[in-house]
């Protein structure tokens, strides 16, 4: 027997399957989804099998052909139906097979972490009659219950046909299987770092701290303005401090440091409260009719629910999930890793308690490894999280939920550059699952194929969907009325604060009413950077072509591209001028004048300065929410999921900041988060306002936001598409190279360009994309200079292809990009390559 395996060579010109003998030991625990290692180029590299063959249909010749060298885990990571996904990702997002399959495995099973396998206990308990029905080969029970967690290796020595029981005993929860031995046990012991007691004593000794000690000052002014506890390793982290200037602290008495213990299962011991199906609207009920019918269709049919904000989307989400699980079948819910709260992992929990699984970036890699392993167990029935858990490794999913559907953050931007909604339609189709993509602002590519816009142009970015509407908010609830100041007659009429007089007012009312009030600051496009007032100095990154970011806790320039960082000028480097200044979050400057307008404010700022700490996002919503505060300022992160009863003011301090990015999305992108933003307000039985400051305020997005207008706001917007050429009227594919030589670089980028439009003759499809060009087109923009023309000390180029729905472009550009790369014509010039990309900047 040969296996197909797919090895871990990050690399376009390996991207293919290479033939290994499974030795006789290996015969039985082998099969397609193995995570093995094998020999390749002298070394042993992991590698994935996707496929078994008989001997004689090997590639080369039986003696050159290499074994596989060992099995990694007793369970194969990969379903057969993850595999053929991979195989469609790779395809579809231009990707390499090796990237597209690890996308789909939690990050503790990428290392090389010895496998372990162990009795359990707890299942043995609570379901003996499934424990009885495994039919163990003789002695492997009181052999395994007698060693504790054995090494997979010494089991398949020990009992070398006993594959096949035991990875049905691993399936069943019989048998446990482990990364490496410290997850043996559940609680671990991680050393803690405590905030001192007196805030304010601890704040004079660092006014008073010796110049030469500053890096221990640091610490202390890093843990006081967390406020709570941490892990060592953390502080170490996010300081780039060393443990012996953090025990210098505690020595002093500033900082208490010691050993805690925590929970592997991160919502462990928290209590959710049942809760039952609420009764529907008559809107929500129609909707879930709808969705249930596909479901028991087992129709991979996709709904795109357009539900205004408050509408009771979740409500709808649940009750669909309850019919899918009845019929015994698995649900996915993806939401953006943003709102994944405990507010919104509470409503799950709290409706179907520990069949759900929580999958999120915040997780740690063990913690991840638990809540994947429930999953495939079969413990599990919901899983709920961000992008990667639409490949959560359920057997047969009926239905896939995507909350938010238009949200950025469900396109992967690094590779596999995949979009979780494109990947989800697909993954449906494998299953029979219906795919539900709900939002209040859908995206307008999903609105185009949901809509007869698609079938006219042929340009649709995923099947064709049907529409589903919830205009009205539960309970008759009314929209918010929205104000739209013109911020240019404010300053006419000699208000220079940040403050329209409007929202001053309204403001001061909420705190005279006790309720409360969100302020949204949009800075999409701005970043804290270091600017000199005399020269116009800015600080930039000696490697990449961007200027550095400053970081308020650690005092530090940092560059986002490549992690260089340095220590913030005192002087201009430049001019030597004191003036240089840091341009702050601008949230930071919002929340002083806040205090000085209304002494006594209590304000929670949640931007990205005070929300990288593991839980910060999550402790800042609970203290709004138990009313702790009277305004939740921030940037983003404040428009999304938020429903709390007492917020009857919402206001915007500048809604066109993100209006004027070169970037075709940006009208789309600022209608979305005003109405997101907006439909935080008077969600409950408390009537809520909204006011919008704008130095636009005749711009369509402004003011189809302000009517909560979707539908006009969309006509408007595809006219534009349309007579610019840009999606759903047309597809994107950005092909970024990169190369230390210029030179080299542009030469390679020229002749890369003329192959695409080379091979794009020849299939007859070369042609100009624009709103009036014909049905059958395909065009290459460039090469230009990136936006970012240097990075990591490499130069970049970038080619735009653009063409419609109905040429097979990445077919076109994969079959030009091999032979381009394996032959002489690459020089070592690196291609990213990004379909439907969200990011043009
Ligand atoms: N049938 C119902 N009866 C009573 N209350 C309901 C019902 N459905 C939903 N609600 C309540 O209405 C509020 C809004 O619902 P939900 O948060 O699901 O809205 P949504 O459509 O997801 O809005 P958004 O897009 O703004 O997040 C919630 O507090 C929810 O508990
Ligand atoms: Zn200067
Ligand atoms: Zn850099």
């Amino acid at each position: 027997m040969i296996a197909r395996v797919i090895v871990d060579v990050p690399s376009r010109q390996t991207d293919r399957p290479f033939d290994y003998e499974v030795p006789q030991e290996l015969q039985g625990w082998i099969e397609p989804g193995s995570r093995v290692g094998v020999p390749f180029a002298g070394r042993v590299l992991q590698g994935f099998v996707i496929g078994l063959a008989p001997l004689d249909t090997a590639e080369v010749d039986r003696s050159r052909l290499k074994a596989i060298a060992e099995l990694l885990d007793p369970l194969p990571p990969l379903r057969p139906d993850l595999i053929e996904l991979a195989e469609w990702v790779s395809d579809k997002y231009c990707c390499t097979m090796i990237a597209a399959l690890q996308a789909m495995l939690p990050a503790a099973l990428k290392g090389k972490a010895e496998r372990y396998v162990r009795w359990s206990e707890s299942f043995e308990a609570n379901e003996p009659a499934a424990a009885a029905a495994v039919l163990l080969p003789e002695g492997m029970r009181e052999w395994l219950k007698r060693s504790g967690a054995v090494k997979l290796d010494a089991l398949r020595e020990r009992f070398p046909d006993a594959a096949e029981y035991v990875k049905a005993a691993i399936r069943l929860g019989l048998l446990e299987e482990q990364v490496a031995i410290r997850d043996k046990v559940s609680i671990r012991k991680v050393l803690t770092v405590f905030p001192p007691d007196n805030v304010e004593e601890a704040e004079i000794a660092i006014e008073q701290w010796p110049a030469r000690a500053a890096k221990q000052r640091d610490i202390l002014a890093h843990m006081l303005s967390v406020g709570t506890s941490m892990p060592m390793q953390q502080l170490l982290a996010e300081t780039g401090s060393s443990a012996s200037v953090v025990k210098a602290v505690a020595d002093k008495g500033w900082l208490t440091i010691r050993e805690v213990e925590t929970e592997r299962d991160p919502y462990a011991g928290r209590l959710f409260k049942k809760t039952e199906p609420l009764k529907l609207t008559e809107g929500q009920a129609q909707v879930l009719e709808q969705i249930a019918a596909s479901v028991h269709a087992r129709e991979p049919k996709p709904f795109l629910l357009h539900g205004v904000t408050g509408s009771g989307k979740t409500e709808v989400y649940l009750q669909a999930i309850q019919e899918c699980l009845d019929m015994d079948r698995q649900a996915i819910v993806l939401v953006p890793e943003i709102s994944l709260t405990p507010q919104m992992v509470e409503r799950f929990k709290g409706r179907f308690g520990d069949a759900v699984a929580v999958l999120h970036s915040r997780l740690s890699h063990g913690e991840k490894y638990d809540e994947w392993r429930k999953i495939r167990e079969r413990r599990a029935q919901v899983a709920v999280g961000a992008r990667s858990a639409i490949f959560a490794p359920f057997e047969s999913i009926g239905l896939i939920i995507i909350d938010e559907e238009h949200e950025s953050s469900y396109k992967q931007e690094e590779s596999p550059k995949y979009h979780a909604r494109d990947v989800a339609v697909k993954r449906a189709r494998q299953h029979g699952a219906a795919v539900v993509l709900g939002s209040a602002t859908p995206s307008l590519e999903s609105y185009a194929a949901a809509t007869a816009i698609r079938s006219q142009h042929g340009s649709g970015a995923s099947a064709a969907a049907a529409l589903l509407t919830m205009p009205g908010r539960v309970a008759d609830r009314p929209m918010p009325p929205v104000e739209v100041i013109d911020m240019r007659s404010e300053l006419q009429a000699g208000n220079r604060s940040m403050f329209s007089r409007k929202l001053y007012e309204e403001l001061a009312n909420r705190l005279e009413r006790g309720e409360q009030s969100v302020l949204l600051l949009n800075r999409r496009g701005y970043s804290t950077f270091v600017m000199c007032r005399s020269c116009g100095y800015t600080a930039m990154c000696p490697h990449c072509d961007i200027s550095l970011t400053y970081h308020q806790k650690t005092r530090l320039l940092r560059c986002h591209y490549c992690g260089h960082s340095e220590g913030a000028p005192a002087k201009c480097p430049s001019c030597e001028s004191e003036h240089i200044r840091f341009f702050g979050t601008g949230t930071q400057r919002v929340e002083e004048e806040l205090v000085k307008l209304f002494p006594g404010i209590r304000v929670i700022r949640m931007d990205v300065d005070t929300t990288t700490e593991k839980g910060s996002h999550e402790k800042w919503l609970k203290l709004f929410g138990e009313r702790k505060a009277d305004v939740l300022l921030g940037t983003q992160m404040v428009a999304k999921g938020l429903d709390f009863p007492y917020v009857t003011l919402v206001g915007v301090i500048a809604a066109d900041t993100s209006l004027h990015l070169p970037d075709f999305r940006s009208a789309e992108r600022t209608f979305q988060l005003l109405t997101q933003v907006a439909g935080r307000a008077g969600r409950h039985e408390l009537p809520g306002e909204v006011v919008i400051q704008s130095y636009a305020p005749e711009h369509y997005a402004i003011q189809t936001a302000q009517q909560h207008d979707y539908e006009s706001f969309v006509r408007e917007e595809l006219m534009h598409r349309r007579a610019m050429g840009y999606p759903p009227y047309c597809r994107l594919i950005l092909i970024t190279m990169s190369h230390e030589q210029l030179p080299m670089l542009t030469d390679v980028g020229e002749r890369f360009a003329q192959r695409l439009r080379d091979a794009a003759g020849v299939a007859g499809v070369y042609g100009r994309v624009d709103g009036t060009s014909g049905p059958k087109a395909l065009d290459v923009l460039g090469p230009v200079a990136s936006p970012i023309a240097r990075m990591k000390d490499r130069y970049r180029f970038q080619c735009m292809i653009k063409y419609r729905g109905n040429v097979d472009a990445t077919g076109l550009l994969n079959k030009t990009l091999q032979p381009f790369l394996q032959g002489t014509e690459g020089r070592g010039v690196q291609f990213g390559i990004d379909v439907d990309p969200h990011m043009i900047l």
